[in-house]
């Protein structure tokens, strides 16, 4: 049997007596893609903070191939490999597509040796490096442009790049189609299906379940705090627990 790259034990956080997340097990296979679903306040997006380490457990368990990374920073955990899409405010606005997608790189680098003696080949490696990213999110003709001259879909696929760029083995997906139009969502998941590394594990937390069925394998449902369902997309949109307890009878579209 395959042994989890990321597992969860009993998760629980509690703010006073409401439990965000409530005794959440979860175990994550490598180079599996997963969806997160559940309406408001399901606490998906607790659940995405306490694996980042944004966030600390109140109780449970969090191990990154069976080591205990409960107690970890947020910036410990990232150095192992632990990534999240990059919120606008992380992308430099005065900065071009390539030379924000370079940072990225060259932090990933500085993670890696304490060399901070960047000779000019290296540069032009980096560059290299960089320029592959954008080219994976399909940014090549944007690749000069400012940060503040994209469009909103077009800056998430500068978030998606900036991530890759980390070389995470967990990437944590915060909707990513959020505010989209049907075409900009419909994009964005083609670039996903073809940008991510196949040795990637995937968690996209998600509202609309298409985007699940484009590019997940395993699905969990929240409510409550709790998880309440898993299985692949169709056992979901299948699932008489999920359409009519769960969803209240709102068909899920
Ligand atoms: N700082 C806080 N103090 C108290 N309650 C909080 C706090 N942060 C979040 N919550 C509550 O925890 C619950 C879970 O929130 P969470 O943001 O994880 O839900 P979600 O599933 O991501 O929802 P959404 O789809 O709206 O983003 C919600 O009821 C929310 O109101």
């Amino acid at each position: 049997m395959t042994a989890p790259v990321l597992e969860t034990r009993g998760l629980t956080l509690a703010y006073g007596r409401f439990l965000a997340l409530r005794n959440v097990d979860l175990q994550l296979l490598p180079g599996q893609r997963y969806g997160v679903l559940g309406p408001n306040g399901a606490g998906k997006t607790t659940l995405l903070n306490l694996l980042t380490g944004t966030l600390t457990a109140t109780s449970g368990s969090i191990h990154l191939d069976g080591a205990d990374i409960t107690a970890l920073s947020a910036e410990r955990r990232s150095h192992l490999g632990i990534g999240r899409s990059f919120q606008k405010t992380s992308v430099f606005t005065e900065f071009s597509v390539l030379e924000n997608v370079r940072l990225a790189v060259q932090s990933r680098e500085l993670r890696r040796s304490f060399d901070f003696w960047t000779p000019r080949t290296r540069d032009r490696h980096l560059d290299e490096r960089a320029m592959a990213y954008v080219e994976r999110v399909g940014l090549a003709a944007k690749a000069a442009a400012l940060a503040t001259a994209l469009s909103y879909g077009e800056l998430r696929q500068l978030e998606i790049a900036l991530a890759l760029a980390t070389e995470p083995r967990l990437l944590l997906l915060d909707e990513p189609t959020a505010g989209m139009s049907e075409e900009e969502t419909h994009a964005v998941v083609d670039m996903l299906r073809a940008s991510l590394p196949r040795a990637l594990t995937l968690v996209i937390i998600e509202h609309d379940l298409k985007v699940i069925e484009g590019l997940t394998d395993h699905v969990f449902v929240f409510e409550q705090g709790a998880l309440f369902e898993q299985g692949n997309p169709t056992q979901i949109r299948d699932s008489a627990r999920v359409q009519e307890i769960y969803f209240k009878g709102r068909h899920l579209d």
